[in-house]
């Protein structure tokens, strides 16, 4: 059965890791650009995690020691990433008791929610999962998906957010306004990305006009 891509806010969000290797550490460095808070558990950690906590001061803190229960207790959601899997599992049996999200690295029987194939661009993601049937597969369409976003698409969808309650505010109607963000798209594209405020205004008053006729 395919999974359900759920677009979940992870900013302020409390992510407990149990595992310090090279597996916990490609989760953190993909969960950090969302902004949760991020603990890691673990005997040793890579010399990797240990840089990128000391340059995410605010949003990273390292326990260096033997997972503990207790350690899931104020979790919104755990990563079981250890390189003991009798202990990867028990994480994740009193993560699902408490019905705290959790996953187990590839482990697919053991996770109540997985991993997508990801593109990040400023605010756009993409997510891919072939519902764990072939993460190779993921991975491929990755890359050719990674390949056919025009760069600076990132950009462009953060600036035309600034945008919306502008045009929400000057255009009464959905009809007007939908026309209005498909010429922002479209016009942004040609311009290699940008579209500026000053344009914004005047696109808004054009197509009021033309409207009004
Ligand atoms: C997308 C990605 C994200 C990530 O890991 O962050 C991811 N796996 C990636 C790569 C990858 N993983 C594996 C290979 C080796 C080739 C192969 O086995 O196919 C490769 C490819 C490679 O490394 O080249 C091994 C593997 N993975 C799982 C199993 C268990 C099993 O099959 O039973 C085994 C066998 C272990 C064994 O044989 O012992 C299970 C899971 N892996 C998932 C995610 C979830 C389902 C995603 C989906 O719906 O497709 C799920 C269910 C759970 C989870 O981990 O969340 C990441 C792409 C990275 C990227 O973004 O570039
Ligand atoms: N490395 C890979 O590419 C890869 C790929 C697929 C699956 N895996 C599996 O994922 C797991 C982790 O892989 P890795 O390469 O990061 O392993 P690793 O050996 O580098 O790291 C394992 C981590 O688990 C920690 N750990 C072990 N027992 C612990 C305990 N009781 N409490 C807290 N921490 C504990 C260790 O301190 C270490 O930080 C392994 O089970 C591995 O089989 C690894």
């Amino acid at each position: 059965m395919a999974y359900f891509p759920f677009f979940v806010e992870l900013e302020g969000k409390k992510c407990l890791i149990a595992g310090g290797g090279m597996v916990a550490y490609r989760k953190a460095l993909v969960l950090k650009d969302f902004g949760p808070e991020i603990t890691v558990v673990a005997v040793e950690m890579i010399p990797e995690m240990e840089q990128l906590a000391s340059r995410c001061e605010k949003y990273m803190t390292l326990i260096k020691r033997g997972f503990e229960d207790r350690d899931i207790q104020e979790a919104d959601f755990v990563i079981a990433a250890t390189s003991d899997e009798e202990l990867n599992r028990h994480i994740s049996v009193i993560c699902r008791r408490r019905k705290i999200p959790v996953n187990v690295v590839d482990v697919q029987e053991e996770c109540s929610f997985i991993f997508p194939a990801l593109i990040k661009e400023e605010d756009i993601v993409v997510g891919i999962s072939t519902g764990g049937s072939s993460p190779t597969i993921a991975q491929y369409l990755k890359k050719r998906f990674q390949e056919a976003i025009p760069s600076g698409f990132g950009m462009l969808a953060s600036q035309l957010g600034t945008y919306r309650e502008l045009v929400k505010e000057k255009v009464p109607s959905l009809a007007v306004r939908t026309e209005i963000f498909k010429t922002m798209v479209k016009e942004g594209i040609r311009q290699g990305g940008v579209f500026t405020r000053e344009q914004a205004i005047e696109l808004i008053e054009r197509k009021l006009g033309e409207h009004e006729q």
